[in-house]
């Protein structure tokens, strides 16, 4: 049996170019038009189209001030790492590592190409979103699905992995991240002066009317980490991409960093991105520039926990997730269950059954 592992991302452009960019905004806008009503298709993409362009010159100015997303490159390392690790665990012929993107080369109908050209009988989806959510985890595995199931005469086990914020051994490296950011910042994290701030990425409301768990999960991976770094004060913020008249998760993180300057709550707060997995433009430009100077504006300084994407444990982490499906074990005896953010057969979580804490 000759296993791929598919390791899912949103991806990013590494370079600020014009087209590229405004493909990739099309892409986007055009996974979620089910956000407004469209007569049909056609005026599904067009809409897309519209505010891709609407959208363009922002985001140009984005990746230009970064030079470009570095999400790919620290994809393709996570990817060059797990592989390792499983070659290391005696996974070097039966298993290979494929990386794809949402709405980035490699695309995702690209990459189930390449699985069929490969000979690949036994498909795992490995969403690297840590907490699961309707337009990241769940779309991204539906595509590679629908994708599979397109080429003709292809027809692999498919398995994916949705929501695993809930492993033990994630906590403890987000948790050693902050930890050790605060170290080397020279911050207190328990100081009265210090706040703290877990930045989310946000959601239209529209999914969680729809069954979308995603704050909750939010919530509780705050509350935990809140725990293992000994705080019992902290806010959550979303960052939310208002680009249509539609509503978005509340309070937006802008909104509650000015407000803890405003009251003189704190001299400084600390930003864990907890939703991340990969620096890019959200963390490197929405919390590093323009947070930054609100923060500044309100008195407080900034100090934003980096991504912990390179950290050695993760691909450890990643290894002992996919092993139940390399192995053939029962997947609930990993505790993993049938998700129900994608309640499909095949598809399993750390989350499903257990109520928020
Ligand atoms: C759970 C929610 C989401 C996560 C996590 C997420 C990750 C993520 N997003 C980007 C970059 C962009 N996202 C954009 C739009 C967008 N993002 C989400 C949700 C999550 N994204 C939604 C629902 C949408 C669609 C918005 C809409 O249709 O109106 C965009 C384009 C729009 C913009 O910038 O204003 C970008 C770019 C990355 C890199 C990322 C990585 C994990
Ligand atoms: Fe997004």
């Amino acid at each position: 049996m000759q296993t791929g592992i598919v390791l899912l991302n949103f991806g990013e452009p590494s370079t600020p170019d014009r087209d590229v960019v405004l493909d990739y905004l099309t892409r986007i806008f055009y996974d979620n038009a089910s956000l407004e009503e469209a007569d049909s298709e056609e005026a599904a993409w067009e809409r897309s189209r519209e505010l891709a362009q609407r959208r363009l010159p922002g985001l140009m100015e984005e990746y230009e001030e970064i030079g470009g997303s570095p999400l790919q490159e620290q994809a393709d390392a996570q990817a060059e790492a797990l592989a390792a690790e499983l070659a290391d665990r005696g996974h070097d012929d039966d298993v290979e590592v494929y990386r794809a993107m949402q709405f980035m080369e490699p695309l995702i109908p690209d990459v189930a190409e390449e699985l069929a050209d490969d000979g690949v009988d036994s498909v795992v989806a490995v969403p690297i979103y840590p907490l699961c959510g309707p337009s990241t985890t769940v779309s991204s595995i539906n595509s590679l699905e629908s994708a599979i199931d397109e080429i003709e005469g292809y027809d692999p086990d498919v398995a994916s992995l949705t929501g695993w914020h809930r492993s033990p051994a994630y906590n403890r490296i987000r948790a050693d991240s902050i930890a050790e950011f605060a170290d080397d910042e020279g911050v207190d994290l328990t100081d009265s002066d210090t706040a703290f701030v877990f930045s989310a990425h946000g959601t239209p409301t529209k999914y969680l009317e729809e069954g979308s768990r995603y704050d909750q999960y939010v919530e509780e991976h705050a509350e935990a980490l809140a725990r293992m770094i000994g705080i019992d004060d902290y806010e959550i913020g979303y960052q939310n991409h208002e680009n249509r008249d539609i509503s978005w998760t509340e309070p937006e993180t802008e909104e509650v960093v000015e407000e803890i300057g405003r009251n003189d709550e704190a001299d400084r707060v600390v930003v864990e991105p907890m939703s991340f997995m990969h620096e890019q433009s959200e963390t490197l430009v929405e919390l590093d520039i323009d947070l930054r100077e609100d923060a500044e504006e309100v008195g407080l300084d900034l100090h934003r926990v980096p991504v912990p994407h390179d950290d050695l444990r993760f691909p450890e982490l990643l290894s002992d997730l996919v092993e139940p499906f390399l192995s053939g074990f029962e997947p609930s005896y990993y505790n993993l269950r049938q998700c129900q953010c994608r309640d499909e057969p095949g598809t399993y979580c750390m989350n499903a059954g257990l109520q928020p804490q």
